[in-house]
């Protein structure tokens, strides 16, 4: 240190988003945090719910370092509970709605969580996971069930036989004096996010307070996120702590509009209600609002800015974003970058392009956002960069704040995951000559056929492209001459008419004859509950359907 400097609590501070709580109440104390149905708070309201959150925790016996657990849609005590655990010193476990009990006593088991709040809603299938809990031996995590009204709720019978504690009746019982357990180290986990398991099985990623307070502000900065933006809640807030946003709201006094269940319905009606500024969602609500029937939509009360991301968003789905007035910003990240690592930030220039080479540039991940030191696209063996020529792939890699600490008792995962001083991200891409990054494709999803490389999300985009496709995914189909040929899986729209030979050749005619798909089967694709295409799924089923080859078709 420079003689005549000094640190101290005059000049540090370690970095928390909870400090975003205390002076949206401070600064934006009478306006609007939380809105749900004919509930709205005021910022000093939920900072009050929080410290009494907060003191009613320390009471049931939480303290620094426990993991407190949740499993709940976007409603106010899921919200709240961003604030009011680490408010403890607690990490907070958000824990996927769609999970079943099996998967759901895994996470509980894995994660030692002493306490799990439930949503009403989602009790049963919690309840069937204390019990197998139980029937393995390990003490179950207390369980505080959220009502709609403070208890109770006739929706759910008896609630109280089964139950610990009701979150309202927490609240009132609970004192808002609470001395809060500010981080010791800013590198204290403030949140355990487990990964969508879309190729595996989840694991448990650990966030940091600073970590989680950067990646918010760098969020709500390439949003355009000024004062008091209207933010309506498509993203579920268990998925990367709703990309960080949900302490990103607090940083700018912004208003949460909260909903239970997304639908193009909902959101049309909730923009013109609320006079929404800000929304996110993956490419498959994306795809719903463009897709919404005439009665559903609603012109736009002014201008609605749509981060999406989780996915590769199809140029199509942008270009119609566009279309309807929407402002789109596509970011990419992981579970582990804390959810949003880079931006496709946007160029004046790009602006008087046509509306489809706009979408196409769009459609690109981007570079890193201000948390990311650097994003690379490297030989994963000698980290060599790749040349910025749009063709030599090779796997991108992040390094800097906003990576994560590490995966929960996984240190050989970690080590792996961080090995060389960089974050690698197991996603393949390319890099253009203006160093804009093109994901290609997860190296797991690659195919592989005649020792050429597809990209499965380019025969995507050119599927989406075709009139009658209303969602798209392309897998590996094992074939004994090839190794792999594309197999694409297909739902059309309502209404619309396709064959597969039609859709072969309409794919032959834009891409090279080998990446257009051999086998086109027609059905409603596997999703997880953040919007992403359960390929593994698929790919069995086209491992079931044998090769190709074999059938004397596969020369063609
Ligand atoms: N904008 C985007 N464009 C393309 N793909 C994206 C984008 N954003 C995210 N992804 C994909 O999502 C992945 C991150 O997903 P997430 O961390 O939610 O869990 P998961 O990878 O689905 O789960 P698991 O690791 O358990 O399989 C990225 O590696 C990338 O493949």
């Amino acid at each position: 240190m420079m003689e005549g400097a000094v640190r101290c609590s005059a000049n540090y501070v370690p970095l928390t988003p909870i400090s975003f709580l205390e002076r949206a109440a401070a600064v934006y104390g009478d306006c609007a945090s939380v809105v749900y149905g004919p509930t709205t708070y005021s910022w000093r309201e939920t900072r009050d719910r929080c410290l009494r959150l907060a003191s009613a925790l320390s009471r049931l016996g939480i303290s620094r370092g426990d993991v407190v657990a949740v499993l709940a849609p976007n409603i106010p005590a899921m919200y709240e509970l961003h604030f009011g655990v680490p408010m403890t010193g607690a990490i907070l476990c958000t824990l996927n709605t769609r999970h079943d009990s099996a998967m759901l006593s895994v996470l509980l088991k894995h994660s030692e969580a002493k306490i799990v709040f439930v949503d009403y809603q989602l009790l049963e299938v919690a309840q069937g996971a204390l019990k197998l809990l139980s029937q393995a031996r390990v003490k179950p995590p207390l369980l505080v069930i959220i009502t709609e009204s403070g208890g109770s709720s006739p929706a759910v019978p008896n609630f109280a036989a089964s139950v610990d504690e009701e979150y309202e009746i927490l609240l009132k019982t609970s004192p808002p004096r609470f001395e809060i357990k500010w981080p010791v180290d800013e590198r204290d986990p403030i949140s355990l996010n487990y990964t969508s398991g879309t190729t595996s099985r989840p694991k448990g990623v650990i966030y940091s307070h600073r970590g989680a307070y950067l990646n918010a502000i760098a969020t709500v900065l390439f949003n355009d996120m000024t004062t008091m933006p209207v933010y309506l809640w498509t993203v579920p807030m268990f998925h990367c702590n709703g990309w960080c946003l949900t302490w990103g709201i607090a940083a700018q006094g912004g208003t949460n509009i909260c909903i239970r269940n997304v639908s193009a319905k909902v959101i049309f009606e909730n923009i013109a209600l609320h006079k929404i500024t800000h929304m996110g969602g993956a490419p498959t609500v994306l795809n719903m609002i463009v897709n919404a029937p005439m009665t559903e939509q609603k012109p736009l009360p002014g201008r609605v800015t749509v981060m999406t991301g989780a996915a590769p968003p199809p140029p199509q789905v942008l270009y119609k974003m566009e279309e309807l007035g929407f402002h789109v910003i596509h970011s990419y990240g992981l579970t582990e970058t804390y959810g949003p690592g880079t931006v496709c930030t946007w160029k004046p220039e790009w602006d008087s392009l046509p509306a489809e080479e706009r979408a196409r540039l769009k459609s690109r991940q981007g570079l890193q956002h201000l948390g990311i030191e650097e994003l690379d696209v490297k030989d994963p063996v000698t980290l060599k960069s790749v040349p910025a020529d749009g063709k030599t792939m090779g796997e991108v890699m992040f390094r800097g704040n906003t990576v994560m600490n590490g995966y929960y008792k996984d240190l050989n995962a970690t080590n792996e995951a961080l090995s060389g001083g960089w974050f690698r991200s197991g996603d393949l891409a390319v890099r253009h000559a203006d160093g804009y990054v093109k994901l290609k494709d997860r190296s797991k999803d690659i195919i592989i056929s005649g020792g050429e490389n597809i990209s499965t999300i380019e025969v995507e985009s050119v599927l989406f492209s075709h009139p009658a496709v209303l969602e798209a995914a392309v897998v590996g189909q094992p074939d004994d001459y090839w190794g792999e040929t594309p197999c694409a899986f297909v739902k059309l729209r309502e209404g619309t008419h396709a064959g597969a030979e039609e859709i072969i050749r309409f794919c032959r005619a834009r891409l090279p004859h080998y990446m257009a798909p051999r086998t086109v089967v027609f059905e409603d694709l596997p999703k997880t509950s953040t919007g992403k295409t359960q390929k593994f799924v698929l790919r069995e089923k086209a491992k079931a359907m044998g090769s190709l080859f074999n059938k004397g078709t596969s020369k063609l």
